[in-house]
């Protein structure tokens, strides 16, 4: 019999799946709200304009195609970093970073974790928050870490448990990693204020743990780089170390090309150059070089004045635009009639809201009004445009009255 024949068929990505299952469908008022990708009004992916125009200048320039290093494009690595910590950063003034180029956020997710599962001296689980995007378990564990769970959201409010959260990491064994979603958290759209932080980047301290950031959205939640970053900034700040994951799938709409970024934030600059070698080491084995395309997209944005501020322009436009359809999708609600608390719509930040609606719920939103999202309730605001919000609104009243 065939090599294969014990190969099972597995279950589809519950994310990725939601398109497949919105493709299938012929009802033209469908709409999709499963994949965090970004859309315009119109409902179209968008290729911001500065990125089409260092697209052009890149080829103009007629790059040649040969390996990048290990560690990527240095530029880019320079130029993510400093984006994260700020331009007047003394981590990066004292060289404390190694930062490779990886393949987008997974990629950074995923050299984080089997660099730690190789090095790391504390306890190799990784805590995450309740819930979190359904890639960070097989990231991890894929990795040869385990896993393990703090409360995050609060079902009742649709909003943060900072208690619950508070509870739980104090009572999480020392030395063990923490995960924290530094904005835009996936799938709750849930951020806690800057004051949480600080009691978090505390309680974090007292327990000796590391964190572990996955800055997916920086930029795309509030529409401001810098205040987007300030958790990643006050951790540190605050003396803690930490690994950090970048991505510019969203804020750069680079979502194929597949540029992040991966950065272990170490005690001297002996330490940082250590652990880079290390780095490479990994990568070398796992894919040799990143893709170079993407990284040298960003590379050309981040580093001509006049780009970088369209750039910026264009990210608080996809900013605004998700922020004004969440205000709009609650006062359709209100006019459709519901009587349900909304407001967690408007209070949740970035590409998610987590509506609170039940798997039965969703289960009808799906079959009577192809509205595609994924079983938890998540929605991704980017497939919201002011043309299907009424619609959307209706069907939610529907399945929710
Ligand atoms: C918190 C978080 N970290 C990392 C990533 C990885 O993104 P990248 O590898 O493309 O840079 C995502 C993307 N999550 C998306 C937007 C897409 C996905 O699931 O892959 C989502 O729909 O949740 C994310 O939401």
């Amino acid at each position: 019999n065939s090599w294969w024949s014990q190969v099972e068929m597995g279950p589809p990505d519950a994310i990725l799946g939601v398109t497949e299952a919105f493709k299938r469908d012929t009802n033209p008022k469908k709409i999709n709200l499963g994949v965090g990708a970004y859309r315009d009004d119109n409902g179209k992916p968008y290729l911001l304009p500065s990125v089409l125009k260092a697209d052009e200048k890149l080829r103009a320039q007629k790059l040649d195609k040969e390996y990048a290093p290990i560690a990527g494009n240095p530029e880019f690595c320079k130029l993510a970093i400093s984006l994260a910590l700020g331009d007047n950063s003394e981590v990066i003034s004292n060289g404390l970073n190694a930062t490779v180029q990886s393949i987008s956020g997974t990629g950074a997710l995923r050299v984080g974790a089997a660099f730690l599962n190789n090095f790391f001296p504390g306890n190799k689980t990784v805590y995450l928050p309740k819930p979190t995007w359904g890639n960070h378990t097989p990231i991890f564990k894929h990795s040869g870490l385990n896993v393990g769970a703090y409360t995050f959201y609060e079902p009742q409010s649709c909003g943060f448990d900072f208690q619950g959260a508070l509870n739980d990491i104090s009572k999480i064994p020392e030395k063990s990693i923490i995960l924290l979603h530094a904005c835009a958290h996936n799938p709750t759209g849930v951020d806690p204020s800057p004051e949480q932080w600080k009691e978090l980047s505390q309680v974090v301290k007292k327990r000796n743990l590391f964190p572990f950031f996955d800055m997916a959205y920086q930029g795309f939640a509030s529409g401001d780089i810098d205040r987007d970053a300030q958790a990643v900034r006050l951790f540190l700040k605050d003396g803690h170390k930490m690994v950090l994951a970048q991505s510019f799938a969203k804020n750069m709409g680079l979502y194929g090309e597949r540029a992040g970024a991966f950065s272990v934030i170490g005690d001297s600059k002996d330490e940082a150059d250590r652990v880079m070698s290390q780095v490479k080491i990994l990568i070398r084995a796992m894919y040799s070089n990143p893709p170079i395309n993407g990284a040298r997209i960003v590379a050309t944005i981040l580093s001509d004045p006049s780009l970088r501020a369209d750039w910026l322009k264009e990210v608080k436009g996809m900013a605004d635009r998700i922020i004004g359809v969440r205000t709009q999708l609650r006062e359709n609600l209100k006019k459709e009639g519901s009587s349900k608390n909304w407001q967690h719509i408007t209070d949740q930040i970035g590409m998610f809201c987590y509506t609170g609606m039940t798997p039965p719920q969703v289960e009808k939103l799906i079959k009577e009004h192809s509205v595609y999202l994924t079983k938890d309730g998540r929605i991704s605001m980017a497939g919201v445009t002011s043309k299907n919000v009424e619609y959307l609104a209706r069907a939610m009243h529907q399945v929710t009255k």
